[in-house]
């Protein structure tokens, strides 16, 4: 992984690694949409963040990517702390890919994935050919390696959603904060994803990917953290935290949970 800091700036010796956050507290006009919430992710990971919709998992990912700062907690990945590292450093350590992240202006698939290696390359200098490759390198990992010099506009949801995951691939991250990063996706390219955030995990990345889908989450990742009305109610491995009891008291649902006997991981049945 590329980490080198710019002039004037480097990087504090390494201490811990992975993720970790403390008391992360967040809220809007007295209501608080993140309370205290503290997890730790191990580098080499993919933790999936699940819960009902509005329980503040979008909110505490934007404060892990640093787009919106906590007012209470603290944030350290490998040991360095996020919230007095500049930006341009950050944006080294940290990719994220929003939920909806509608094109403000109109770029083709290629320009878009390109914007990854803003925090590599000096401010006046345009893109090397060592970025492009980068990128097309990033665009073909995402599965959209045809549609590089098509309009972002012009793209389905599910083409343009792929897009900006290479984008955070191409800014070659050391943490991956995904929201929903298979929300448009087909069966096939939501398990493409999900193989790619495990083999990006056995490179050494820290993944961490808010998920609807309960079944997902059971399936390819290690570690589930649970959100609840805005508090994290559970963390732990995928068996410790997605059982029936947990589940029905947090999504008001009945599961069954199996063995799936292929894979060996839990199957869910709702009802
Ligand atoms: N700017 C805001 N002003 C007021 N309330 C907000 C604001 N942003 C988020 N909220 C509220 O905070 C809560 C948490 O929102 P958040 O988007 O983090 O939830 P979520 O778990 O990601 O939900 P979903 O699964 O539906 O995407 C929700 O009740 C939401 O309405």
């Amino acid at each position: 992984m590329s980490a080198i800091a710019s002039p004037g700036w480097t990087y504090p010796p390494l201490t811990e690694h992975g993720l970790r956050a403390s008391g992360i507290t967040i809220s809007i006009g007295g209501k608080a949409l993140v309370s205290e919430a503290s997890l730790r992710l191990e580098p080499g990971t993919v933790t999936g963040l699940v819960g009902p919709n509005g329980a503040g998992k979008s909110t505490l990912l934007r404060a892990i990517a640093g787009v919106r700062r906590p007012e209470v907690g603290t944030l350290q990945f490998d040991g360095i702390d996020l919230a007095s590292t500049p930006v341009r450093e950050r944006a080294r350590l940290v990719a994220f890919m929003e939920q909806e992240a509608s094109p403000t202006f109109d770029m083709t698939a290629i320009e878009a994935v390109m914007m990854g290696r803003l925090p590599h390359r000096s401010v006046l200098a345009g893109p090397s050919a060592s970025d492009e490759d980068i990128a097309r390198k990033a665009l073909a990992r995402a599965g959209d390696a045809a549609l590089a010099e098509r309009s972002i506009a012009t793209l389905s949801g599910g083409e343009r959603q792929r897009v900006h995951l290479a984008r955070a691939l191409a800014q070659d991250p050391r943490l991956l904060v995904l929201d929903e990063p298979t929300n448009h996706l087909d069966i096939g390219a939501q398990l493409a994803t999900m193989a790619l955030l495990r083999r990006l995990a056995a490179e050494g990345l820290t993944v961490l990917a808010a998920l609807h889908d309960l079944q997902t989450a059971a399936t390819h990742c290690d570690q589930v953290v649970m959100m609840a009305g805005s508090t994290i109610v559970a963390a732990g491995s995928v068996t410790d935290v997605l059982t029936s009891d947990l589940i029905g008291r947090v999504y008001g649902v009945h599961c069954d949970i199996m063995t799936n006997p292929k894979t060996g991981r839990p199957l869910l049945a709702f009802s």
